[in-house]
């Protein structure tokens, strides 16, 4: 049945949100301001006709949007987009009965990731590969993408045959692909059963000169080169599967926002430091503890301080920071703290932090609720929240990267 609704606001998912005579709807591609007619499934809708568009409403770039889930609001005027961005982390503040100020948005330019993470499901006779369909097990076929780098977006053709060859009968594939300046590191998860044939047709579909590294399920199949990427013009050699900041510039206001910060200490620590790219700009200047759970990530960071002269000292601890978060007792060594967790947060660590003597702490978050459950946590312990900087690195998406300053 066709409802007709007015739109009042976009939740934290970039879904509009009116309550119309079948009670809340969360309508996907809508604007606050607009009156729909739209077709609902419980609380979901979806539009059946824009009755009046908002005038922040402008032509997605993309011939996939609205089909394609990988993007959500590319239907938005950009400073409504902005805005949008900095109320899902001010938001994330104000539910914990935080007080914060919350800079402007740090901007995300189109063509710009270097990392991808495709899906792949057969359907029929065909194989689907692209991105799930909004809110949905489906894959939308794609046949371009704004958001990756030219390079990635250009070779989409070759990486959908790959998932081909690859994908299993009844479960979708995942393959995450990095551009790396030797060549794409291609990683596939939950592919076919690597028989002898189809692991000679892999092979011969990785050795495309535009592939550095192909492993599939954690085996490497191909290694025609080493992914590198640098950090700070540092050489790192990327292992399979290791963390990396999907956008170049938007690790790099990160990691300007968060040294800036911890900037004329003499002794910092880096938890969750990955393959180092904060721990590596901080060793310029000053001594870096670096923590990190994944033992590849550690070893390439090492490598990569190894290969470089004048580099402050960088000591290396191999640690579950959730089970085991380090002490506010260690902590007396360092003057500042930057740590940057996974999506759960850093709920132990802060336990700890919130404990310490540390001067400085910069947060360094991809989730704003878990970032600001952890404020909570610090200021409880003292600490005052000097500033949060809201970074774009997943655009057109509702996701956005954080970085908040502590000090006491
Ligand atoms: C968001 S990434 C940040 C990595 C790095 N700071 C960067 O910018 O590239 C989170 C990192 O936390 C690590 N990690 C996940 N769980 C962990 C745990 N329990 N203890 C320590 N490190 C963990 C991951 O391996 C990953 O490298």
């Amino acid at each position: 049945m066709i409802e007709r609704l007015a739109i009042d606001a976009l939740g934290t998912q970039a879904d509009g949100i009116g309550r119309g005579p079948g009670g809340l709807a969360f309508v996907p591609f809508s604007l606050p301001g607009e009156t729909l007619d739209i077709e609902r499934d419980g609380s979901r809708a979806a539009i059946e006709r824009i009755v009046t568009a908002s005038p922040e409403r402008r032509e997605p770039p993309c011939p996939h949007f609205g089909q394609c889930g990988g993007c959500e609001l590319q239907h938005a005027s950009e400073d409504l987009y902005r805005a949008f961005k900095r109320d899902v982390v001010s938001e994330a503040f104000r539910r914990e009965g935080v007080s914060a100020e919350i800079g402007d948005l740090v901007p995300c330019p189109p063509a710009s990731r270097r990392r991808a993470v495709f899906s792949a499901v057969r359907a029929d006779t065909r194989v689907l590969f692209g991105f799930h369909e909004p809110a949905s097990h489906r894959i939308s076929q794609i046949e371009t993408c704004l958001v990756v780098t030219p390079v990635i977006a250009k070779r989409l053709p070759l990486f959908r045959k790959l998932a081909t060859l690859l994908i299993d009968r009844k479960r979708e594939l995942r393959m995450t692909v990095t551009e790396t300046l030797s060549g794409f590191d291609v990683a596939v998860d939950d592919a076919a059963k690597l028989t002898p044939a189809l692991r000679q047709q892999a092979v011969k579909l990785a050795l495309d000169p535009s592939i550095a590294r192909l492993s599939v399920s954690g085996e490497t199949i191909v290694e025609a080169r080493s992914p590198q990427v640098t950090i700070d013009g540092l050489p790192v050699a990327l292992p399979p599967g290791a963390f990396l900041q999907a956008v170049p510039a938007a690790e790099e206001e990160m990691a300007r926002v968060a040294l800036g910060h911890l900037a004329g200490l003499k002794s910092v620590a880096d938890l969750f430091c990955g393959v180092g790219a904060f721990a590596l700009r901080m060793a310029r200047t000053q001594a870096v503890h670096a923590v990190e759970f994944d033992a590849p990530a550690l070893a390439a960071l090492d490598g990569a301080r190894r290969g470089v002269s004048g580099l402050k000292p960088v000591t290396l601890e191999r640690r579950d920071l959730i089970r085991r978060p380090v002490t506010a007792k260690e902590l007396e060594k360092f003057g500042g703290v930057l740590f940057d967790p996974p999506r759960a947060g850093a709920e132990a660590q802060c336990v700890e932090l919130a404990k310490s003597k540390v001067q400085r702490i910069a947060a360094v978050s991809c989730n704003p609720p878990t970032l600001a459950r952890d404020a909570t946590i610090l200021i409880a312990g003292g600490y005052r929240l000097l500033s949060v900087t809201p970074i774009d690195q997943f655009l057109w998406s509702h996701h956005v990267e954080a970085v908040a300053l502590f000090e006491r």
